[in-house]
C-alpha cells in the first residue's frame, strides 16, 4: 500500500483534523478534491462511501469513512494515542472538547451571516474549553497534555487554538501556558512543516468553498 489517499472537498471541513494528524505523524498523503456532484455520485455508485458521505480515507487497503473512526485509527497506528487505556481516555476527552469547539466554528462558516454568533464561540473558548487545557498543562508540567508525551490531543488543541485565533487574535491573552504550548508544539518539525505556506493545510472557508459544498451535496 502506498500513501493514504484523502477524498474530500478542497477545504477544511471535517477532513482538516485528519490532515493535521497525518502531517504531525510525518505521514505523506495524497488528496482527491471533489469539485463536481458527478464525482460525488460516482463514488457512491462505486460503493466507496459506506454511508454516502465524505471524508473518505483510503489507508492500508481500507476505504475508511466516519471522521472519528479515521482519526482513532491514525492516532493508534502512529503511536499518538497514549501508552495505556487511561491515557487514551484522557486523550479522547480532550479531543472531544476541541472537536466541540472546532465544530462551533465549522458550523459558523455555514451559517447565514446574520445568524452567526462569534461572541458565543469566543465565550465558550475562553470560559469552557481553554481553561481546561491551561490547567491540564500546568498539572502535567506544561510539556504535553497527556502522559508527558506528544499525542493526538496536543495536535488537536493546536489546531483549535489557531482556528479560534483566526477569528479573535487576542483569545489566548489570559492563557500564558497555552501561549507557550502553542509556540512549542508549532515548532515540532513535522508540524512546523505543515504550518509553512505550500503545505496541504487548507485555508479558512470562503463563500466559494461553501457554495461548492452545497452544490455537490445539493443541500
Ligand atoms: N459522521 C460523519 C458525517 C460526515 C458528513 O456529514 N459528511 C458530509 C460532508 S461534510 O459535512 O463533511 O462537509 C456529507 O458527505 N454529506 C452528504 C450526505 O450526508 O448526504 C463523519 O464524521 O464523517
Amino acid at each position: 500500500c502506498g500513501k493514504p489517499k484523502l477524498t474530500y472537498f478542497n477545504g477544511r471541513g471535517r477532513m482538516e483534523s485528519i490532515r493535521w494528524l497525518l502531517a504531525a505523524a510525518g505521514v505523506e498523503f495524497e488528496e482527491e478534491f471533489l469539485e463536481t456532484r458527478e464525482q460525488y455520485q460516482k463514488l457512491i455508485k462505486d460503493g466507496a462511501l459506506l454511508f454516502d458521505q465524505v471524508p473518505l480515507v483510503e489507508i492500508d487497503g481500507m476505504k475508511m469513512v466516519q471522521t472519528r473512526a479515521i482519526l482513532n485509527y491514525i492516532a493508534a497506528k502512529y503511536n499518538l494515542y497514549g501508552k495505556d487505556l487511561k491515557e487514551r481516555a484522557f486523550i479522547d476527552m480532550y479531543v472531544e472538547g476541541t472537536t466541540d469547539l472546532m465544530g462551533m466554528i465549522i458550523t459558523f462558516d455555514f451559517t447565514p451571516p446574520k445568524e452567526r454568533n462569534l461572541p458565543l464561540i469566543i465565550e465558550r473558548a475562553t470560559t469552557r474549553y481553554f481553561p481546561v487545557y491551561e490547567k491540564a498543562l500546568k498539572q502535567q508540567g506544561q510539556e504535553f497534555l497527556v502522559g508527558n508525551q506528544f499525542s493526538w490531543a496536543d495536535v488537536h488543541l493546536l489546531e483549535a487554538i489557531l482556528m479560534v485565533e483566526e477569528r479573535e487574535p487576542t483569545v489566548l491573552s489570559k492563557f500564558p501556558v497555552l501561549q507557550v504550548f502553542k509556540a512549542r508544539i508549532s515548532n515540532i518539525p513535522t508540524i512546523k512543516k505543515f504550518l509553512q505556506p505550500g503545505s496541504q493545510r487548507k485555508p479558512r472557508p470562503d463563500d466559494q468553498y461553501v457554495a461548492t459544498v452545497m452544490k455537490i451535496l445539493k443541500k
